[in-house]
């Protein structure tokens, strides 16, 4: 596995190794002991999730709140999608960054998030499969996001504006500015 950092600090893209034969690949897609080598990552991770999405879906941007914020590593597993990542920690030197990333079933690329992070993609492809794994469980009561066009953002998610799809949850999601002044 190759990690590299991003241009947000404590996010970084994962290229894990494929083996590649006639048959098909196989390729390790989590590690605990080689991803603490290699970047010093050592998150315990107790919730693996899955969200299956048709062309057009935007999902997020999400994160939890205070103490049940998650750390995540997410992958598509079929198909391809965009991920975005903003920096939320006030203190960071990177805050109200944004970072974009596609991942897809080609490259197998992953990316982990750190706590603190609003996290969220589109489905750029038919369908996509898209999984990964959280080191906090689910809150509902925690929950929190900020909508997908913030202004602030000018998040390009690369879908003709008439192709996207919201949960309605996601459309009323509060702006930057509103969650963070
Ligand atoms: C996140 C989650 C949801 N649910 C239930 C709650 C709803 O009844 C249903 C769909 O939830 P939601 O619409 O929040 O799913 P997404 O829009 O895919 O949310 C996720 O999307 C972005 C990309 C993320 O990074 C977050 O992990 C997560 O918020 O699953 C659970 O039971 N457990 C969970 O961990």
């Amino acid at each position: 596995m190759q990690v590299e950092e991003t241009p947000l600090k404590d996010c970084y893209l994962l290229k894990p190794k494929i083996f590649r034969d006639e048959r098909g690949i196989f390729l390790e897609t989590y590690q605990r002991r080689q991803l603490a080598e290699i970047s010093g990552i050592d998150a315990e991770f107790v919730q693996d999730n899955q969200s299956v999405s048709k062309y057009g879906v935007v999902r997020g941007l999400h994160y939890q709140t205070g103490e049940f914020a998650q750390t995540k590593i997410v992958r598509a597993i079929y198909g391809r999608v965009l991920d975005v990542v903003v920096d939320l920690r006030p203190d960071s030197p990177t805050f109200k960054q944004t970072y974009s990333v596609i991942l897809d079933d080609e490259n197998l690329y992953q990316l982990y998030v750190p706590k603190g992070f609003g996290h969220g993609f589109s489905t750029l492809s038919e369908k996509s499969v898209f999984a990964y794994k959280c080191d906090d469980y689910y809150r509902p009561g925690s929950e929190a996001g900020i909508i997908y066009n913030d202004p602030e953002l000018a998040i390009d998610w690369q879908l003709p504006e008439n192709d996207i799809i919201l949960s309605e949850k996601d459309r009323n999601l509060p702006t930057l500015k509103q969650a963070f002044g």
